[in-house]
Protein backbone atom coordinates (compact mmCIF):
# COMPACT_ATOMS: atom_id res chain seq x y z
CA UNK A 1 0.00 0.00 0.00
CA UNK A 2 1.74 2.90 -1.57
CA UNK A 3 1.18 6.48 -1.64
CA UNK A 4 1.10 8.36 -4.08
CA UNK A 5 4.25 10.14 -5.98
CA UNK A 6 5.73 11.49 -8.41
CA UNK A 7 8.56 11.68 -10.83
CA UNK A 8 9.70 14.79 -13.06
CA UNK A 9 12.68 14.43 -15.12
CA UNK A 10 13.98 17.88 -16.52
CA UNK A 11 11.64 19.58 -14.00
CA UNK A 12 13.09 23.16 -14.60
CA UNK A 13 14.79 23.26 -17.67
CA UNK A 14 19.04 22.49 -18.02
CA UNK A 15 20.15 26.19 -16.62
CA UNK A 16 18.81 26.29 -12.87
CA UNK A 17 19.86 22.13 -11.85
CA UNK A 18 23.65 23.60 -13.14
CA UNK A 19 23.28 26.78 -12.01
CA UNK A 20 22.26 25.48 -8.48
CA UNK A 21 25.22 22.72 -8.45
CA UNK A 22 27.63 26.02 -9.17
CA UNK A 23 25.90 28.02 -6.12
CA UNK A 24 26.16 24.63 -3.46
CA UNK A 25 30.05 24.43 -4.97
CA UNK A 26 31.20 27.56 -4.57
CA UNK A 27 29.86 27.48 -1.01
CA UNK A 28 31.05 24.89 0.41
CA UNK A 29 32.20 26.38 3.35
CA UNK A 30 28.77 26.91 3.87
CA UNK A 31 27.99 23.72 4.58
CA UNK A 32 27.48 21.94 8.27
CA UNK A 33 26.53 18.12 9.63
CA UNK A 34 22.99 17.85 8.94
CA UNK A 35 21.01 17.47 12.36
CA UNK A 36 18.29 15.28 13.12
CA UNK A 37 14.96 16.92 14.77
CA UNK A 38 13.22 14.78 18.10
CA UNK A 39 9.43 14.76 18.92
CA UNK A 40 10.80 16.71 22.05
CA UNK A 41 12.12 19.71 19.79
CA UNK A 42 15.44 18.68 20.35
CA UNK A 43 18.40 18.13 17.85
CA UNK A 44 21.25 16.19 18.10
CA UNK A 45 23.54 14.77 14.87
CA UNK A 46 23.27 11.14 14.77
CA UNK A 47 25.30 9.07 12.25
CA UNK A 48 23.35 6.36 12.28
CA UNK A 49 20.54 8.08 10.98
CA UNK A 50 21.87 10.39 8.56
CA UNK A 51 24.70 11.44 7.21
CA UNK A 52 25.11 14.51 4.82
CA UNK A 53 25.44 18.33 4.83
CA UNK A 54 23.14 20.68 5.08
CA UNK A 55 23.62 24.49 3.66
CA UNK A 56 23.74 26.84 6.70
CA UNK A 57 23.64 30.06 4.35
CA UNK A 58 21.14 32.17 2.84
CA UNK A 59 20.19 30.29 -0.88
CA UNK A 60 19.65 34.39 -2.13
CA UNK A 61 18.00 35.08 -5.05
CA UNK A 62 18.79 31.28 -6.26
CA UNK A 63 16.48 30.66 -3.49
CA UNK A 64 13.44 33.26 -4.97
CA UNK A 65 14.61 31.90 -8.26
CA UNK A 66 14.06 28.13 -7.35
CA UNK A 67 11.00 28.76 -5.64
CA UNK A 68 9.51 30.81 -8.58
CA UNK A 69 9.29 28.69 -10.45
CA UNK A 70 8.32 25.72 -7.84
CA UNK A 71 4.94 27.62 -7.45
CA UNK A 72 4.15 27.62 -11.45
CA UNK A 73 4.49 24.07 -11.55
CA UNK A 74 2.57 23.51 -8.11
CA UNK A 75 -0.83 22.40 -8.92
CA UNK A 76 0.67 19.42 -10.75
CA UNK A 77 3.00 18.19 -7.27
CA UNK A 78 0.38 18.21 -5.42
CA UNK A 79 -1.99 16.00 -8.41
CA UNK A 80 0.82 13.66 -8.90
CA UNK A 81 0.83 13.15 -4.68
CA UNK A 82 -2.48 12.70 -3.90
CA UNK A 83 -2.43 15.57 -2.11
CA UNK A 84 -5.32 18.45 -2.28
CA UNK A 85 -3.89 21.93 -3.00
CA UNK A 86 -3.98 24.11 0.02
CA UNK A 87 -4.34 28.01 -0.26
CA UNK A 88 -1.57 30.31 0.74
CA UNK A 89 1.08 27.86 1.48
CA UNK A 90 5.07 28.37 2.75
CA UNK A 91 7.60 26.98 0.53
CA UNK A 92 10.68 25.60 3.44
CA UNK A 93 13.87 25.25 1.74
CA UNK A 94 17.09 22.91 2.47
CA UNK A 95 19.53 22.27 0.50
CA UNK A 96 21.71 19.00 1.03
CA UNK A 97 24.91 17.83 -0.30
CA UNK A 98 25.48 14.02 0.39
CA UNK A 99 29.12 12.63 0.10
CA UNK A 100 30.60 9.24 0.13
CA UNK A 101 29.07 7.23 3.07
CA UNK A 102 26.36 9.21 3.30
CA UNK A 103 22.50 8.01 3.86
CA UNK A 104 19.51 9.02 5.20
CA UNK A 105 17.15 5.71 7.83
CA UNK A 106 13.33 5.26 6.69
CA UNK A 107 11.47 8.17 8.20
CA UNK A 108 8.49 10.69 7.39
CA UNK A 109 8.74 14.59 6.80
CA UNK A 110 5.65 15.38 8.73
CA UNK A 111 6.11 16.95 12.02
CA UNK A 112 5.86 15.20 15.14
CA UNK A 113 6.48 17.97 17.70
CA UNK A 114 4.76 16.31 21.35
CA UNK A 115 4.45 19.89 22.25
CA UNK A 116 2.36 21.61 19.23
CA UNK A 117 1.39 24.63 20.62
CA UNK A 118 3.60 26.63 19.15
CA UNK A 119 3.19 24.88 15.54
CA UNK A 120 1.83 27.84 12.81
CA UNK A 121 2.49 25.62 9.53
CA UNK A 122 3.02 22.02 8.95
CA UNK A 123 4.37 19.87 6.37
CA UNK A 124 2.10 18.67 3.51
CA UNK A 125 3.97 17.67 0.46
CA UNK A 126 7.56 16.83 0.11
CA UNK A 127 9.64 17.70 -3.11
CA UNK A 128 13.36 16.99 -3.59
CA UNK A 129 15.12 18.52 -6.36
CA UNK A 130 18.13 16.63 -7.40
CA UNK A 131 21.68 17.73 -9.34
CA UNK A 132 25.24 16.59 -9.69
CA UNK A 133 28.37 16.79 -11.98
CA UNK A 134 27.95 14.71 -15.24
CA UNK A 135 28.50 11.89 -15.93
CA UNK A 136 27.98 11.03 -12.26
CA UNK A 137 31.22 10.74 -9.94
CA UNK A 138 29.06 8.29 -7.46
CA UNK A 139 26.80 5.73 -7.18
CA UNK A 140 24.18 4.35 -4.78
CA UNK A 141 21.92 7.42 -3.23
CA UNK A 142 18.40 6.15 -3.93
CA UNK A 143 15.81 7.96 -2.25
CA UNK A 144 12.95 4.92 -1.71
CA UNK A 145 9.76 5.01 -1.08
CA UNK A 146 8.19 2.58 1.41
CA UNK A 147 4.58 1.33 1.57
CA UNK A 148 2.73 2.66 4.64
CA UNK A 149 2.17 -0.78 5.65
CA UNK A 150 5.40 -2.23 5.74
CA UNK A 151 4.19 -4.72 3.22
CA UNK A 152 6.16 -4.68 0.10
CA UNK A 153 9.53 -3.69 -0.92
CA UNK A 154 10.66 -0.42 -1.41
CA UNK A 155 10.50 1.25 -4.44
CA UNK A 156 14.05 2.86 -5.50
CA UNK A 157 14.29 6.47 -7.69
CA UNK A 158 17.54 7.50 -8.83
CA UNK A 159 18.19 10.96 -7.50
CA UNK A 160 19.23 12.03 -11.17
CA UNK A 161 20.18 15.23 -12.24
CA UNK A 162 17.27 17.50 -12.86
CA UNK A 163 14.72 15.14 -11.23
CA UNK A 164 12.15 16.46 -8.89
CA UNK A 165 10.41 14.07 -6.63
CA UNK A 166 7.37 14.80 -5.18
CA UNK A 167 5.33 12.68 -2.43
CA UNK A 168 3.29 13.26 0.75
CA UNK A 169 5.25 14.38 3.82
CA UNK A 170 3.57 11.61 5.45
CA UNK A 171 4.99 8.80 3.36
CA UNK A 172 7.85 7.04 4.72
CA UNK A 173 11.11 6.67 2.84
CA UNK A 174 14.78 6.51 2.91
CA UNK A 175 18.25 7.46 0.92
CA UNK A 176 20.36 4.13 0.51
CA UNK A 177 24.10 4.50 0.95
CA UNK A 178 26.10 6.27 -1.16
CA UNK A 179 29.40 5.99 -2.72
CA UNK A 180 31.22 8.74 -4.08
CA UNK A 181 35.02 6.94 -5.11
CA UNK A 182 37.03 10.47 -5.78
CA UNK A 183 35.74 12.00 -1.94
CA UNK A 184 35.81 15.06 -3.25
CA UNK A 185 32.64 17.49 -2.25
CA UNK A 186 31.85 18.80 -5.86
CA UNK A 187 31.79 14.83 -6.87
CA UNK A 188 28.67 14.16 -4.52
CA UNK A 189 24.86 13.86 -4.35
CA UNK A 190 23.41 17.32 -4.46
CA UNK A 191 19.41 18.12 -3.51
CA UNK A 192 17.18 20.71 -2.69
CA UNK A 193 14.49 20.00 -0.34
CA UNK A 194 11.15 22.26 -0.95
CA UNK A 195 8.55 21.42 1.52
CA UNK A 196 5.21 22.86 1.34
CA UNK A 197 3.66 23.91 4.40
CA UNK A 198 0.07 24.65 5.31
CA UNK A 199 -1.23 27.13 7.50
CA UNK A 200 -2.63 25.68 10.76
CA UNK A 201 -4.11 28.95 12.26
O1 LIG B 1 17.61 13.43 -0.50
C1 LIG B 1 16.60 12.72 -0.60
O2 LIG B 1 16.40 12.01 -1.58
C2 LIG B 1 15.59 12.71 0.52
C3 LIG B 1 15.86 13.72 1.61
C4 LIG B 1 14.92 13.61 2.76
O3 LIG B 1 14.15 12.69 2.85
C5 LIG B 1 14.91 14.64 3.82
O4 LIG B 1 15.82 15.48 3.85
O5 LIG B 1 13.99 14.61 4.65
FE1 LIG C 1 12.62 13.16 4.22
Amino acid sequence: MFTKFGVFDDAFGSELPARLLDFAIANEDGFETTMTSYSDGSEAVDTNFRTSKRFVGKLGDIGREYRAAFVEIMPKLFEAAGVPMVENPLLENELIATGDGGSLAKHIDTLTLDNRDDVESERILSTVYYFHRQPRKFSGGEIEIHPLDGRADPKPVEPRHGRLIVFPAFAPHSVRGLTVPSRRFEDGRFSLNCWVRYRTR
